[in-house]
């Protein structure tokens, strides 16, 4: 069965003075008027889970208006184990907890994956390279422990690499080293997201066959190093980037700025072999990220050893019907889900059914 949440109390946090949730092991609808907390709610599981929330807030916008600190704790109970998970925010910092003990919020996400689905997610495929790489880093942070300091130390040089290309003159012997370092941090973390990608790509094109009829998904990686780096181990990779930063050294000292690395690639959805992006019609690319979402539910089973927490944010409105009910079928498989809405009336009778409801507002 695996770690479930059972309870969620939120003290000072957004909008809420005192919030106590009861979540249901199946599915719980977390129901209510706009701007009544529910979107709140979802960020905080988020946070507590994953580490982090889609929000992307300063710590002190988490605390409600008028306060000092603002907590966050959830109760997971599941084989056996009890976890409590606490996040307080304190002289504008985040502090993660685990059964009381202090922990990095990197740490917080290998307990419970959590997958979140919004609105906004829906327009993945169309938006610019970079949310469909945040898509896979997001994932990654929280399937790997390692990932995300990987990510911020590779982060990091490049913004020193592009600070360096910004001088007047730069030092050329200070940018060997940072080459060096870029390529190092750049492989590391190319690595990670190829394997990632490779076990991803494989879940995302077997359930968009199951909701578009059996058209045909394909799913590309497109790395900025070239197609040779797709196979090659972590050392081949950075001596390939090695290689490839001293050959575009001129372009990149011109344009001030570094023009290969993971921090340029991107992901291709081709259906029936045309670019989704280009052709696909609106239908066509919210089954794609719909697929993408489920297939990360299924990753993330197999990567924790425990089915994660799915949290759909206001997203079940902006669904049509077959969609919606691919979602229900989703739901009902044993992953406990909490959705968010102003109207149950998009629910199916069977959703419904099995479902606790938590009425938000008046
Ligand atoms: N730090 C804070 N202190 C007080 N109120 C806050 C804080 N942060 C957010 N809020 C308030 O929380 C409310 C938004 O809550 P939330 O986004 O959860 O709404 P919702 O129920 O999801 O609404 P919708 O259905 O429109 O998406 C807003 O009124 C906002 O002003």
């Amino acid at each position: 069965m695996g770690l479930l949440v059972k309870t969620l109390e939120l003290q000072d946090f957004r909008s809420f003075g005192e919030k106590v949730v009861d979540l249901a092991p199946a599915t719980t609808i977390l129901c209510g008027p706009n701007a009544a907390g529910k979107t709140n709610t979802v960020e905080a599981l988020q946070l507590l889970t994953a580490g982090y929330s889609f929000r992307h807030p300063m710590p002190a916008q988490l605390v409600r208006e008028g306060a000092q600190t603002a907590r966050a704790s959830a109760r997971l109970e599941g084989d056996g184990r009890v976890v409590d998970l606490r996040c307080d925010v304190v002289s504008g910092r985040r502090q993660f907890f685990r059964n009381g003990k202090r922990v990095q919020a990197s740490e917080v996400s290998g307990t419970l994956m959590s997958v979140l689905f919004t609105p906004d997610d829906l327009q993945l495929v169309k938006r610019s390279a970079s949310f469909r790489r945040d898509e896979l880093d997001d994932f990654g942070r929280q399937a790997n422990r390692g990932f995300a300091s990987v990510l911020a130390t590779y982060t990091r040089s490049i913004e020193q690499r592009n600070r360096l290309l910004k001088e007047e003159r730069p030092d050329l012997d200070l940018l060997d080293a940072w080459d060096a370092s870029v390529a190092l941090g750049g492989a590391t973390l190319l690595h990670g997201r190829l394997r990632l990608f490779e076990r991803l790509r494989a879940k995302v094109c077997e359930v968009y066959g199951e909701l578009a009829a059996g058209e045909g998904l394909e799913c590309r990686y497109l790395c900025s190093l070239g197609d040779e780096a797709l196979g090659l181990s972590k050392d081949e990779l950075r001596e390939l980037f090695c290689a490839r930063l001293a050959a575009v050294r001129p372009d990149d000292l011109r344009r001030q700025q570094t023009t290969v690395g993971p921090h340029r690639d991107d992901v291709a959805f081709l259906i029936e072999g045309r670019d989704a992006r280009a052709y696909g019609s609106q239908g066509q690319q919210r089954s794609v990220v719909l697929a993408l979402k489920m297939a990360e539910v299924l990753l993330s089973a197999e990567v924790v050893g425990n089915q994660p927490l799915l949290l759909l944010d206001d997203v079940m409105s902006e669904l049509d019907e077959r969609r919606r009910e691919a979602v229900t079928r989703f739901a009902r498989r044993g992953v406990q889900t909490v959705i968010t809405t102003t109207n149950l009336g998009y629910f199916s009778p069977e959703l419904l059914d099995g479902a606790e409801v938590v009425g938000y507002g008046d």
